[in-house]
């Protein structure tokens, strides 16, 4: 992946962390909302809690480059698309391959332009990330996908779409993205489509209502069975992005790995899914009162077993920064990942810093508890430096993160709200 510039925090370990914290709107639920956007042919769609994330930046640098105007107001985290025109079918991989968001403006270049040709995709490296669950059913919808090699190397794809047609499609296993494309290509098909085995993760939820705001027919979501009742033309809205409980979960673990005690702003413990009663379980108390939940951990931490699965299970988003946590815990921890083969990159790093933990396959065992000490490590992926941070929280001395351009992907204003709670951390780039 081509950084543009190098990214490193430099953590200063040791300090607890008090105070009151804004969980950021959600990466995961804005990403589909601005391909959802683009299917709006007239109108102006407006986004508020927008996270000023990487990803967000990527993603309205894409818009521009289909011929969208994207406008992101940083201060009033506000986005404001008019795809009256797009222009390009293209997705240029030097955009579209920093970030796996790329991937759901298929959808409305098929609607839009008949076509969509993917140059790249990109996300983090986590492994064999397959796209076939949509391939498959863009298929299924009439659509004819193909590949050919460019001049330099690259694979590209092509995919060409008549009329989209509704019909019975299905993910394998419940995709997140799979699920978002699969319903954003039926909403302006001709006629019904069942989708089985769809995604429930909340942000599917929250991309289900803006689209039903703009017009379209989408019943069964938070079942396994969506259908989505073809409509000709869908409307710009206003929507609010829901909070991201990924950054929520970060700074849940940032009070337990610190033993301190925060106030998340916009929270929701239900979101964090199993993720909630497994940190309880390690000694995280929480309090939910409206909108804002209480988190403190005052005894010491207990060792756990974690299996990541979808929603509502145990977020894989959130298995790296509990492995940092379960560094500390007073026993051995077991994790076993099923939703991506490549993410215990981690365990080499945490390593560097004292941590003790043995890796077979898709199976970690962490032997708590190891003191840590800080440490120059690498943030391979986005949730990689998101438990580099939480570890370099509880670390003797100075912990340094190189290539943390995927930290910023998915969290804002890491360095500004963790020092506004006690921390002592700085951003630095090059
Ligand atoms: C932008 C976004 O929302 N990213 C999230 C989304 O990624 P993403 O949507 O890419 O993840 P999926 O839910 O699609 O992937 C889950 C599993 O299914 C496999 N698979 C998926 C699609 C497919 O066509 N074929 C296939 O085999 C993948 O290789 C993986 O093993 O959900 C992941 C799992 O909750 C999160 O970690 C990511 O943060
Ligand atoms: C895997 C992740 O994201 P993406 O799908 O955007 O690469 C992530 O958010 O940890």
């Amino acid at each position: 992946m081509s950084m543009g510039h190098e990214v490193r925090y430099r953590v200063r370990g040791g300090r607890q962390l008090h105070g009151t914290v804004f969980v950021q709107g959600a990466k995961n639920a804005v990403l589909p909302m601005i391909g959802a956007s683009l299917m709006a042919s007239r109108g102006r769609t407006v986004l508020r809690n927008v996270p000023i994330i990487e990803d967000v930046r990527r993603a309205v640098e894409l818009a521009r480059a289909v011929g969208a105007k994207a406008e992101l107001h940083e201060t009033e985290r506000t986005l404001v698309i008019d795809a009256s025109s797009l222009t390009s079918p293209v997705l240029p991989a030097d955009i579209a391959s920093r970030f796996r968001g790329s991937f759901l403006f298929v959808p409305a270049l098929l609607h839009r332009l008949g076509e969509a040709v993917i140059e790249g995709v990109g996300g983090c490296n986590l492994g064999s990330r397959n796209l076939d669950f949509h391939y498959n059913g863009f298929k299924r919808m009439g659509a004819t996908v193909t590949e050919h090699v460019a001049d330099n190397g690259d694979g590209i794809i092509h995919i060409k779409a008549g009329d989209l047609r509704g019909g019975t499609l299905y993910c394998d296993t419940p995709s997140h993205t799979g699920t978002e494309n699969l319903i954003m290509a039926a909403a302006l098909a001709h006629g019904t489509t069942l989708i089985k085995n769809a995604a429930l993760e909340p942000e599917v939820l929250d991309n289900i209502a803006i689209l039903q705001a703009m017009g379209a027919k989408i019943s069964g979501g938070g079942t396994g069975f969506i259908t989505v009742e073809g409509v000709d033309e869908l409307t710009a809205v206003e929507h609010t992005v829901m909070p991201d409980r990924i950054d929520a979960g970060v700074f849940v673990m940032a009070a337990a790995i610190t033993g301190g005690d925060l106030n998340l702003v916009g929270a929701t413990l239900e979101h964090l899914g199993v993720a909630a009663d497994k940190l309880e379980q390690m000694g995280v108390e929480f309090h939910q009162q409206g909108a804002v939940l209480q988190v403190r951990r005052e005894r010491t931490l207990r060792p756990i077993n974690v299996i990541t699965d979808e929603y509502p299970g145990f977020a894989t988003d959130l298995q790296s920064p509990i492995m940092a946590l379960s560094c500390l815990a007073e026993g051995p921890s077991y994790i076993y990942e099923r939703i991506f083969d490549g993410r215990f990159k981690l365990a080499d790093e945490l390593r560097k810093m004292g941590a003790d933990i043995e890796v077979d396959g898709n199976r970690a065992k962490v032997n708590g508890p190891r003191g840590l000490r800080g440490a120059e490590v690498e943030a391979h992926d986005l949730r990689c430096g998101s438990a580099l941070v939480l570890a370099g929280l509880a670390a003797e001395g100075e912990t340094t993160i190189t290539s943390a351009y995927y930290l910023d992907r998915g969290h804002a204003h890491t360095a500004e709200r963790l020092s506004q709670l006690g921390a002592d951390i700085v951003r630095e780039a090059d």
